[in-house]
């Protein structure tokens, strides 16, 4: 037997250097036992190309099989998170953790009372479940879907509580006498209540205004506590009942003890009639919510000394649907419509809202009153703001009289303002 020898340095290109003969001795071998070398060697190479051939074949299907994992996983992650979506859309239940179970279920208390044991979702951080801490429940499966931080708090969330207000009366357009009216049952209350103990009567513990949406109902309560220097805090009836549901009653409770705490303020209450429309007898889940929420209020307001310091206003653009128990004396007692601007209210609200903004001396604002019948002071504030984005555009210096009338009819659509002829001379 021989054997073959390649670590030597070699005398040919093909790594053969030669062999090692029957007696231990090496020799360079002949040009037979270099062909065999050879054929050796190939077949060598052959069997290891075909066997790397195979493993790649091998790792490319692990691979096409990992792709289509990924893109299976990918969208079995997307359709998790649209439902994670919509459940977390939906109006939640607000509860409390009272303890956490190391199977991951977890004991709840709501806040109307009783207590259930839920599952959380497992997209939570389960560092976050803690006793004690908030969470949000989808209100079917009553599955915790998420923890609420310590700063959305819904007594926090639910009310803006504004402490020096901008907002005065000159801001008013066409509401003389409504001002003079929450003047004397709100700012007078606080300001001189002195006059109505030497009187003998109790001002109205609540102002209720009416009337459409836009019309200043905000803006008039704004500047009733800019004039008081009283804190302003305004929530929203919708809101209390629908964003957290559950927990309208003891937000209405929180918002009068912060009320109490920022004294004097005004509370002022928008859309009211979410929380204070009329009961019915066949009543559901949410209609009840709706109820407890609206006898928080009363008790509340029932509850506080009409002489104190602290005062309500509500708002509404739906009077017809109110509970009549809301208007009884003691309680929003004092009922003052807010109603649609007339010419001069909307010459005014114009006069308002160009007053600090360059216009051209021709602008006629009785004649934009008079386009602009059935608009609010919103839409007027949104007829002038959209006329000086056209004179941008245009890159004029001031707002012209055609700006304006493009405008109105860009913001309340009248087609005919357009086409009437004492009007061409502004198009
Ligand atoms: N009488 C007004 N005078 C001047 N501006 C007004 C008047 N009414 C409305 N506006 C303008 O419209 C904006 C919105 O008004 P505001 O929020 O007070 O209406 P609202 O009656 O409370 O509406 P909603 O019922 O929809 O809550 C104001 O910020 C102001 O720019």
């Amino acid at each position: 037997m021989s054997e073959t020898i390649d670590e030597e340095p070699g005398n040919n290109n093909y790594g053969f250097h030669g062999i090692v003969n029957n007696s231990g001795e090496y020799t360079t071998g002949s040009d037979e036992d270099f062909s065999k070398y050879l054929l050796d060697r190939m077949k060598q190479l052959e069997s290891r190309n075909t066997m790397l051939k195979e493993q790649c074949g091998q790792i490319e299907s692990e691979k096409r099989f990992m792709e289509s994992q990924k893109l299976k996983y990918e969208r079995e992650s997307q359709r998790l998170q649209s439902e994670l979506d919509r459940l977390k859309s939906v109006p939640l239940v607000v509860a409390n953790v009272v303890d956490v179970f190391d199977d991951g279920r977890v004991l709840i208390r709501s806040s109307t009372g009783p207590q259930f044991l839920v599952k959380a979702s497992p997209e939570l951080d389960e560092d976050l479940l803690i006793p004690g801490s908030r969470v949000a429940l989808n209100q079917q499966t009553l599955a915790v879907v998420d923890v609420i931080p310590v700063s959305d708090e819904p007594v926090i969330s639910a009310m803006e509580v504004i402490e020096s207000q901008e907002v005065d009366y000159s801001q008013i357009g066409g509401l003389d006498d409504q001002i003079r009216e929450v003047s004397e049952s709100v700012e007078l209350p606080l300001t001189r209540p002195e006059s109505f103990v030497r009187i003998g009567i109790s001002p109205p513990k609540g102002v209720m205004l009416y009337g459409p949406p836009g019309t200043g109902k905000t803006l008039l309560a704004k500047a009733v506590a800019h004039r008081t220097n009283a804190t302003f805090i305004r929530v929203v009836g919708s809101e209390l009942v629908q964003k957290y549901i559950g927990d309208g009653a003891k937000l209405v409770r929180d918002i009068f003890e912060m009320a109490r705490k920022k004294a004097p303020s005004i509370i002022f209450i928008d859309e009211l009639d979410a929380i204070a429309a009329t009961r019915l007898n066949d009543t559901n889940g949410a209609d009840r919510e709706v109820q407890r929420t609206l006898m928080q209020l009363l008790a509340e307001m029932d509850g506080f000394d009409n002489r104190g310091d602290i005062r309500i206003i509500a708002a509404t653009n739906r009077p017809d649907v109110l509970d009549p128990a809301i208007i009884r004396p003691g309680r929003f007692d004092r009922v003052i419509e807010i109603p649609l601007p007339d010419q001069t209210g909307r010459e005014s609200i114009f006069y308002i809202h160009t007053d600090r903004l360059s216009i051209d001396g021709d602008v006629d604002l009785a004649k934009l009153a008079k386009l602009t019948e059935g608009a609010s002071g919103a839409d007027i504030g949104a007829i002038v703001m959209e006329a000086g984005m056209f004179a941008v555009r245009q890159n004029n210096d001031s707002i012209s009289m055609s700006n304006l009338v493009e405008a109105v009819d860009k913001v309340i659509s009248a087609p005919d303002i357009i086409n009437d002829p004492s009007l061409q001379m502004f198009s």
